[in-house]
Formats: structure tokens, sequence, C-alpha cells
């Protein structure tokens, strides 16, 4: 089966608050969204890449990929105002038969490793979710008429998500049919509302998805530490 990406980084990063969107800011010198297509194009050899983007950054998304010698193997297209419109617009681009994964092009520190994993979690089970553990204490809020209550809860049960999100494209194609829910915070949860079961694999707790400025110190550790290896 043929292997496709869609890198979604059409978001207005909004918590990052930076003037240029955050999948274009720079670490340790290169482009936050560089580092994401080359882990893909490392991880595959020949792999389509669609890259999805904000309608008025495309022209300076293929400035940044022009002299680069995998650049015949991206495709572009412009996002929506939600992921699941963006994730929607790249799908409709993807081949029927093939398998693909989805990624968020701010998670920048992903690795092949992760990628190929990903990729064979989905031949073999149809979809491929990471996750990992949760390292912190969690607790349940309960509003009341006046203020709130909570409780705690068990962490032992709960997984934090991450992508690629993987999957063969058929079935993937079938979820993103359905209307859009405010609940689609990813493509896992988009296949579960047609009543299809996702399958879990282990995530990478580096993989982090840069969000806020303090993210962008964790990433340039990251890399620094992967530099001196
Ligand atoms: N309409 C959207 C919203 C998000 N994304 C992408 O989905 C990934 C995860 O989203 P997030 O980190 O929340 O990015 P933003 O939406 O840009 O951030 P914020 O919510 O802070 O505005 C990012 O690579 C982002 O570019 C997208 O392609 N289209
Ligand atoms: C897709 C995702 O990265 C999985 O953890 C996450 O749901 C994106 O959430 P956001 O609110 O769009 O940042």
């Amino acid at each position: 089966m043929d292997k496709i990406a869609i890198i979604v980084a059409a978001g207005a990063g909004t918590r990052m608050g930076s003037d240029l969107p955050k999948q274009f800011l720079l670490l340790a010198g290169k482009p936050i969204i560089l580092y994401t297509i080359e882990a893909f194009i490392q991880a595959v050899p020949g792999i389509k890449i669609i890259l999805v983007l904000p309608q008025n950054q495309l022209a300076y998304c293929k400035t940044l990929v022009q002299n680069q010698a995998y650049k015949d193997q991206l495709t572009f297209t412009a996002g929506g105002n939600t992921r699941f419109q963006s994730v929607s617009h790249g799908l409709a681009l993807v081949p029927e038969g093939s398998l693909v994964a989805v990624h968020d092009g701010v998670r920048c520190l992903i690795t092949p490793d992760l990628i190929k994993r990903s990729f064979a979690g989905a031949a073999s089970k149809g979809s491929a979710i990471p996750v990992v553990p949760v390292s912190d204490s969690l607790r349940a809020i309960i509003p009341q008429e006046e203020g709130q209550t909570s409780h705690s809860i068990d962490r032992e049960n709960i997984r934090m998500v991450q992508t690629p999100q993987s999957f063969k494209s058929t079935l993937l194609k079938k979820a993103f049919a359905r209307p859009y829910e405010n609940s689609f915070t990813d493509e896992a949860s988009v296949v579960e509302a047609m009543g299809q079961p996702v399958y879990l694999m282990e995530g990478d707790p580096k993989n982090i998805k840069i969000t806020r400025p303090f993210d962008l110190i964790v990433a340039e550790a990251v890399l620094q530490q992967r530099a001196q290896v």
C-alpha cells in the first residue's frame, strides 16, 4: 500500500501569540515545519506528503522548500477554520487504497522510528494512535451552582494522545464524510464516532506539540541533546 502523510499546519497559533504562525518560527535556525517534513522524508523513501497550510502562507511555504531535493514529493493545499476541515482538505487528495498518516505540523520532534511504527501499526490493525502515560495527578472539576468541587481521577488508565495518527485511507475517508462535531479533537475521535474502535500504540514523550512559548525552549533543548549524540 502506498504511504501518504497529511501534515496539518493551517492553524493560527493563537496560544503562541507570535506574529508569524508558529509552524514557521525558527528552532535552532530552521523553520519548525521543515523539521516535521524532513522526519517523514527520512522515515519513508519516496513518501508523498500533503501539506495543509493557511491560504495566505502557501506562497511563503513554497519558497522555504524550493531548494530542497524532496520538493517534488510535496503537494500543497489550503486548510480550513478547524483542524477537522484542514484534515478533510488534505484527505480529499489522498488516493483510495493507501495508508495515510495525519500529523500536526508543529510536532516537529517526531522521529522516523515513530513514523515507521505508525504506518506498520495501521497496515496490520487498520489504525495506529500513539499515546503516552500521564505524569501528573489528575482531578475532574464538577461545576456547582456556586463555585465548584473536584475529585481525583485514577491516572493508570488515562493516556495523552499524539500524532501521527495513521489509518487505512478507506476507513479515514469514510469517517471524515461525517458532519463536524465539537468533540472531534483528532482523527481517532472522528473514526470512533462511527462506531469503529481504534488501535493504540506507544508514543514518544518527546513528540510534543509546540503550543506555547515554553514549548520552544523544550524543543531547542531536545534538538541540542540529539545533536550531541
Ligand atoms: N484550522 C486548523 C487548526 C489547526 N491546524 C493544525 O493542527 C495542528 C495542531 O493544532 P494547534 O497546535 O492547536 O495549532 P493552532 O490551531 O495553530 O494553535 P491555537 O489553538 O493556539 O490557535 C497544528 O499543526 C495546526 O497548524 C490546522 O491545520 N488547521
Ligand atoms: C491532534 C492532537 O495533537 C492530539 O493530541 C490534539 O488533539 C490537537 O489539539 P489542539 O487543541 O488542536 O491543539
